[in-house]
């Protein structure tokens, strides 16, 4: 990972991943274990994709890597109801991953 964003991408990839024990967010979803998906999830975004567009230096800035978390989480409150593991680890996801983005906490990572 040759840039200072990428090394910074890397190192929140990590620490998102950390938070993702079931693995529920490794992979793209696929319409075999969540049916009718790929109709209902227009954008799709998982934790393997966005790892790609870090080697692939495709985050420009730290927003858009921020963005693409988002719409991983929301994908996820969006198709699973919300009285499922699914929903639930989305929303903690969600919220430990604001938390790690929060500048104060990633000062050092910023300068
Ligand atoms: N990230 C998700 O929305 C997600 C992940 C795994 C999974 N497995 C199922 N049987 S439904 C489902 C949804």
């Amino acid at each position: 990972e040759r840039t200072p964003l990428q090394r910074m991408l890397d190192h929140l990839h990590k620490a998102i991943e950390k938070r993702d024990p079931n693995q529920f967010f490794a992979w793209p979803v696929t319409d075999n274990i969540a049916p009718g998906y790929s109709s209902i999830i227009t954008k799709p975004m998982d934790l393997s994709t966005m790892k790609q567009k870090i080697d692939d230096n495709l985050y420009g800035e730290l927003q858009e890597f921020v963005a693409d978390f988002k719409l991983m989480c929301t994908n996820a409150m969006e198709y699973n109801h919300v009285d499922t593991v699914y929903y639930k680890a989305s929303k903690k996801l969600l919220h430990a991953g604001l938390k790690l983005f929060q500048p104060d906490k990633m000062g050092w990572l910023l300068q």
